[in-house]
């Protein structure tokens, strides 16, 4: 799992750790470990065209040391200087290793073309220091090397990201490579920022022993393998676990099948549906394996899921109170949400599991907040829905982040567009139900859930387009694959 820290944190741990080493040791560390990640990007170093962006401060500097090891080996680095200053130590290793330095604001078009003519580009424009949208001068190179298809390796964090929140505000640097330093940030894990960071490369320069606390844990597939319970020998179906799905309606009965769906796929022991006589006949056509009956929310059930298209009437916002008076874990998605944003329903008294799995647009209106703040400022949102309610809050969107009172957010790093397509979300409320019901913490549940899910998607169509159905066939495959490596999942 990495772990992310806030500037803040990253700031004390590293003035700890400085005090205890010999000046420039920790850059040393950093361009070291940028060195190496660059020249593997690279098919050859000697005579690679190596362009350095470099601002006024030590991510700039960080990427002249790193400039000047690759120049020792036969590089050609050229530095553009777009700083107020430059890090002097490292300007003069450039120099001393035989690469050039100069200014681009005084000729941005050469600027532009140097760029453009680069084996590798290097953004040491701004690190955690970053505040605001990048000035025009950065903006311009960042611009450039977007444009110019060469692999970018961005120094810490892609310039113009802000660390903390994942925040863009104008122009940033969109990265393939990130190498960050010491600990991941937690820009680097939520979007927009996540979708600038490219793979990221975590460099050890040994700030771990004076770090607290991460905020933010992004969960890899192989932390996600051993958090899943598999079928035990002496499991049976009760075992496994009974999930209660009170979802759809007459006027949206595909919630309940599609939820129902990801539920039985996901390994659920048995799928008890709860609703009208229309809809639990079709839940029946497709799933002859499941229980239909009439809603009921005393029902014996393991866990719940409720609301996907179950309507906001006042027989649905009964349901929900009579769901939540339940001892058993609860997921409540979509309608029940509204009913909770409205106060008909109130889960934060609960004692047992509680999941409320909002988008940003539920999420803002649980909260009274706007919902382009909500997606500027992820994280800070999920949070404070998890203080708010008392419970775990998974918030769905390009990244998905769990949050529980008093534990670091949880970001699943498996997200991908082919999600955004309608009734996902409701099979995403049947995987994490399932889990529920298996009996994994809500927090876990949701964040193994999101991973399942995201993979689910990959895998449907080796990529292609899909509908939500789809993700019923990649559920089984996609947890399947959980436990491989990358390489293996290339060679299947
Ligand atoms: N932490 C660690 O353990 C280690 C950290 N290390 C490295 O240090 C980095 C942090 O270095 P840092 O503190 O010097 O800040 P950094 O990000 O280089 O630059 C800030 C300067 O940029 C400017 N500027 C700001 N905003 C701007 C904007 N929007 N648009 C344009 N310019 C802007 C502003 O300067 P100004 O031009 O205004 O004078 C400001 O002073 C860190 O990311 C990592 O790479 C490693 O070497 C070793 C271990
Ligand atoms: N751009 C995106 N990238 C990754 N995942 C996305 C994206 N957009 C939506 N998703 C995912 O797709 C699902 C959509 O769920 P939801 O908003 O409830 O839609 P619906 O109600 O149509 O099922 C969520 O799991 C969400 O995280
Ligand atoms: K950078």
């Amino acid at each position: 799992m990495r772990r992310a820290h806030t500037v803040e944190t990253v700031r004390a741990a590293e003035g700890a750790l400085m005090a205890r080493l010999p000046d420039g040791a920790l850059m040393a560390r950093a361009a070291a470990t940028l060195a190496v990640v660059c020249a593997r990007t690279l098919p050859r170093v000697y005579g690679a065209r190596v362009v350095l962006l470099v601002g006024s401060g030590d991510n700039g500097g960080d990427a002249l040391y790193a400039g000047a090891d690759l120049a020792r080996r036969g590089a050609r680095v050229s530095a553009l200087l777009a700083g107020s200053k430059t890090h002097e130590g490292g300007l003069a290793a450039l120099r001393a290793a035989g690469g050039r330095a100069w200014r681009p604001d005084e000729e941005p078009e050469r600027a532009d073309r140097e760029i453009g003519a680069a084996d590798l580009v290097v953004d040491g424009l701004v690190g955690i220091g970053g505040r605001g949208g990048l000035r025009p001068p950065h903006a311009r190179l960042a611009v450039s090397a977007r444009e110019a298809g060469a692999p970018v390796v961005a120094v810490d964090l892609p310039s113009g990201v802000d660390a903390d929140t994942g925040r863009v505000e104008g122009e940033a640097v969109r990265a393939d490579t990130t190498v960050c330093f010491g600990t991941g940030k937690p820009g680097l894990f939520v979007d927009p920022g996540a979708g600038h960071a490219g793979r990221v490369v975590l460099a050890d320069i040994g700030l771990g022993p004076d770090l607290p606390e991460p905020v933010l844990e992004a969960f890899d597939d192989g932390d996600v393998a051993s958090l899943l319970p598999g079928p035990g020998r002496d499991d049976d179906k009760y075992r496994r676990g009974v999930l209660g799905v009170a979802a759809g309606s007459e006027a949206y009965p595909g919630a309940a099948v599609l939820c129902t769906g990801g539920a039985l796929r996901t390994g659920t022991g048995m799928v008890r549906y709860l609703g009208a006589e229309p809809v639990a006949s079709r839940v029946l056509d497709r799933w002859p394996e499941a229980v239909v009956g009439r809603a009921d929310p005393g029902a014996r059930v393991a866990a719940w899921v409720i609301g996907p298209g179950r309507g906001t009437d006042g027989p649905a916002a009964e349901e929900l109170r009579g769901v939540f008076a339940s001892g058993v874990p609860v997921l409540a998605d979509a309608d029940a949400l509204t009913l909770v944003a409205r106060e008909e329903a109130d889960p934060s008294g609960r004692e047992a599991p509680t999941l409320l799995t909002p988008h940003a647009g539920e999420l803002a209106r649980l909260l009274g907040a706007d919902r382009a703040d909500v997606e500027a400022r992820r994280l800070e949102h999920v949070g404070r829905a998890a203080e708010r309610f008392g419970c775990t809050v998974l918030l769905k969107g390009s990244t998905t982040l769990v949050a529980t009172p008093g534990r670091p957010v949880a970001a699943a790093t498996a997200g991908t567009p082919l999600l955004a397509t309608a009734g996902s979300g409701d099979v995403l409320a049947g995987i994490a139900g399932s889990l529920l019901a298996a009996g994994l913490p809500a927090h876990e549940a949701a964040v193994c859930a999101a991973q399942v899910h995201g993979r689910a998607a990959v895998e449907a169509r080796q990529g292609a387009a899909i509908s939500a159905t789809d993700l019923w066939d990649g559920i089984p495959r996609a947890v399947a694959g959980l436990g491989e490596d990358n390489d293996q999942r290339r060679r299947r």
